[in-house]
């Protein structure tokens, strides 16, 4: 399909590919961080720069909003926006009913409160994360850093009476020191393996002080755009159970991203 990309990259691609199809002239757009989303905002920079689309973007992370601002996104805030059409960002896991692990790049309370103000959120992933139960990627707590130990001992102490295999937390770390969100909060991992209900855990969790939010997005999504290594892609739209499946070609275009 491409030769300088990866199957997963490819897999990416087509995804955010297909995805900037929804967007329509005069949008209000939350714009997604990671790797995947990344090719969104480029493509979608491309459709600026060649059919003149107007959009108006809310980045999620201060990443995105200097991906944004340089491929010619009118960058706003949330609250200048008020609210948005669509939100179109990627994934860690989804599972059948679109529920989601979110925040392996440390942006989910951003992207969360994003997609949460939109008409729609769409999701662009590689056929890898999609799975039965959520749980295998480590799920994302963000916790204020006062007592961030407290808060990580207390969330332990949540699990032990949830419906999950494992039980273990571990500070996100950047080198040799504790990561930090654009919010200026920390990250706890938690291990589960395998999370029995999701909606609990989350309101469970958002109940502990010192969480600030949980990578959980519950009925949130609404439609999942899976690209597949040979360009295939499928959209499953959660609302209408609609599945439509097509093929994404690389143009000559496309060279200037691969
Ligand atoms: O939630 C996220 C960032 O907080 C990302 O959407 C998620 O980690 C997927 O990233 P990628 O597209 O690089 O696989």
């Amino acid at each position: 399909m491409s030769d300088t990309l990866s199957p997963i990259d490819t897999a990416k691609f087509v995804a955010a590919k297909r995805a900037v199809e929804f967007v329509e002239d005069g949008m209000k757009l939350g714009l997604g961080t990671g790797s995947t989303a990344a090719w969104m905002v480029k493509l979608l920079g491309e459709r600026i720069r060649t059919e003149g689309l107007r959009v108006t973007g809310v980045p999620t992370s201060s990443r995105t909003a200097a991906l944004a601002r340089q491929v010619g996104v009118n960058v706003v805030s949330l609250d200048e926006a008020k609210w948005l059409d669509l939100t179109i960002d990627g994934a860690d896991e989804f599972d059948p009913d679109l529920n989601l692990i979110k925040g392996g790049g440390g942006a989910l309370l951003q992207e969360k409160i994003v997609a949460t103000a939109s008409d729609q959120m769409l999701v662009i992933s590689d056929i890898s994360k999609q799975v039965e139960t959520l749980g295998a990627f480590p799920l994302p707590v963000e916790v204020i850093p006062f007592g961030w130990q407290t808060s990580k001992a207390l969330v332990e102490e949540a699990l032990s009476s949830m419906d999950v295999l494992g039980e273990t937390s571990t500070l996100r770390m950047n080198g040799d020191r504790a990561f930090v969100t654009d919010e200026g909060n920390h990250i706890i991992d938690l291990h589960l393996q395998r999370i029995g209900n999701a909606r609990q855990l989350s309101l469970v969790l958002n109940q502990i002080p010192g969480v600030v939010e949980n990578g959980l997005f519950i009925d949130i999504c609404d439609i999942v755009i899976i690209g597949h290594g040979d360009g295939r892609v499928e959209a499953r739209d959660i609302n209408t159970g609609a599945v439509e499946e097509g093929h994404v070609e690389l143009a000559e275009s496309d060279n200037i991203f691969l």
